[in-house]
């Protein structure tokens, strides 16, 4: 028997490859190692810019070469960490000796010792994760929640006039249209996309125990903290002044809490769109070549939509797993989070993904209208509210005398199926003013529709 090739587990790795591979370029181990270098270098430029521990400036030329070892990362740094982590043992001491490595091939050695000085692992690792996430954030996730709310948008708008029954509870209730109910749910995420643009990313670099212990003894004269904040900032962070070892990493909480939310609003939208193509309001468009059923011919099946609502699901259990283990961490740190925050990319991926299978999904429907438009023709008893409404506000007036207008509808229609014929023989021998009566036999199911069209405009 031959040997079975090794395979990659995830199916994000696997099958599903193509729509994440963005995603590995930040939250990918080796995005990773290229950030904690890109941290490692700027510290040294930091330091020696500003002639710290008796150290001179470097020239332009040294500084651009030095860049040069995070700006040109590739396979050949990926394969030197692999080899030396599997010495060392410790992923971020691999780091600075590939970093140290780099120096000595550069002629810098005489800054060797200040690679990694006064630093714990973690000043590292937690601005390396500030910087991957927010990246992933800004140029991946982000502009693909964009697209699709571009999508649902011009959805919202081309529809927005088009009569629709609503199904409160899943029975028939007072239409609305097919727009609105698609503005409603670009309205809930541009709310949550507003707050995760807005999300802060928090930075520590203070050494063992957050003390900035070994700094004070190495060179008590200088002002710690500002040098912390201003490298820290430097990098497009946020400063956090106070943990322990670790960054605290409430952030990220609050990051993959909202990421969660949207994914849930979407989960939300990608099962209504299957309940609307399953009562046929929204007709697929076949793909070319493509096979519904293995054994029902005619079938095209809303596979698009059923795989975002699972990789939804795998995405807000992921996130939501890390943002409640990641805020803990025993005494002044356990390790617990450099085990669990190799999985944010995983979190992410399955939500970059359903967003990709929904873009796909809502390129592939067309609205039937006729369906729509034969489903409130068969629904008249959804007018009994306006009726109701109608006589009470007459009543209030003093244009009409009826008693227990509810009531009066209530006996006329709860449980039955009316045709346009039985109300508007109704309406026609109702005790109430010729105008209030004249709108109530002009309206439709199709035409009972309030302000649907209007309140598209509230659209961000
Ligand atoms: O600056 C330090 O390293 C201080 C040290 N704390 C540590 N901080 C950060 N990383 C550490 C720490 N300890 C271990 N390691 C290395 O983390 C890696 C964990 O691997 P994995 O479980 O796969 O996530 C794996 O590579 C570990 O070697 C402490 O003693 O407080």
């Amino acid at each position: 028997m031959t040997e079975f090739p090794a395979q990659p587990l995830s199916p994000l790795d696997g099958r599903y490859r193509p729509a994440v591979t963005a995603l590995g370029e930040y939250l990918s181990e080796a995005g990773l190692n290229r950030a904690r270098v890109q941290v490692e270098v700027e510290w040294l430029v930091y330091l020696t810019e500003h002639s710290m521990f008796g150290s001179s400036p470097l020239t332009p030329a040294e500084i651009e070469q030095l860049r040069a070892l995070y700006l040109d990362f590739g396979q050949a740094d990926i394969d030197w960490l692999a080899e030396k982590e599997a010495v060392t043992r410790h992923d971020v001491k691999a780091v600075e000796y590939l970093v140290r490595h780099r120096l000595s091939e550069l002629g810098l050695d005489r800054i060797a010792e200040l690679t990694h000085i006064a630093c714990t692992s973690e000043d590292i690792n937690n601005l390396s994760y500030a910087l991957t996430v927010s990246q992933a954030v800004r140029a991946i996730w982000l502009p693909k929640l964009r697209l699709v709310l571009d999508s649902l948008r011009t959805k919202a708008v081309d529809f927005r006039a088009v009569p629709m029954l609503a199904r409160t509870h899943g029975q028939p209730a007072t239409p609305t249209t097919m727009g609105r109910e698609l503005a409603v749910t670009v309205y809930r995420l541009e709310r949550i996309a507003l707050q995760i643009e807005a999300n802060e990313y928090l930075g520590k670099f203070s050494g063992a125990t957050g003390t900035f212990a070994a700094h004070v003894v190495a060179d008590p004269d200088a002002d710690w903290p500002a040098i912390s904040r201003e490298f820290v900032e430097g990098l497009g962070l946020d400063w956090n002044p106070l943990t322990t070892q670790i960054e605290s990493h409430d952030w990220q909480a609050e990051l993959y809490g909202k990421i969660s939310h949207a994914n849930r609003v979407l989960h939300n939208l990608a099962t209504d769109m299957w309940t609307y193509i399953s009562i046929g309001y929204f007709r697929q468009i076949p793909v070319a070549g493509a096979t519904g059923s293995s054994t029902m011919p005619h079938k095209v099946n809303p596979i698009r939509f059923e795989n975002a609502e699972a990789n939804l699901e795998l995405s807000s259990a992921i996130l939501d797993s890390l943002a409640a283990t990641l805020v803990t961490s025993r005494l002044q740190r356990d390790l617990t989070d450099s085990s669990a925050q190799r999985n944010i990319g995983v979190g992410f991926g399955h939500s970059l993904l359903a967003l990709d299978n929904i873009l796909g999904g809502l390129g592939q429907i067309d609205l039937a209208e006729d369906v729509l438009a034969a489903d409130l023709d068969h629904n008249w008893e959804v007018l009994a509210e306006a009726i109701q409404t109608v006589i009470r506000a007459e009543v209030t007036a003093g244009r009409s005398s009826i008693e227990d207008p509810y009531a009066l509808l209530k006996e006329l229609t709860r449980g039955k199926r009316l045709g346009q014929a039985e109300l508007v023989e109704f309406v026609s021998r109702l005790d109430i003013g010729d105008a209030a009566k004249q709108r109530l036999l002009e309206l439709t199911p199709a035409t009972y529709l309030g302000l649907s069209d209007d309140l598209v405009d509230y659209l961000p």
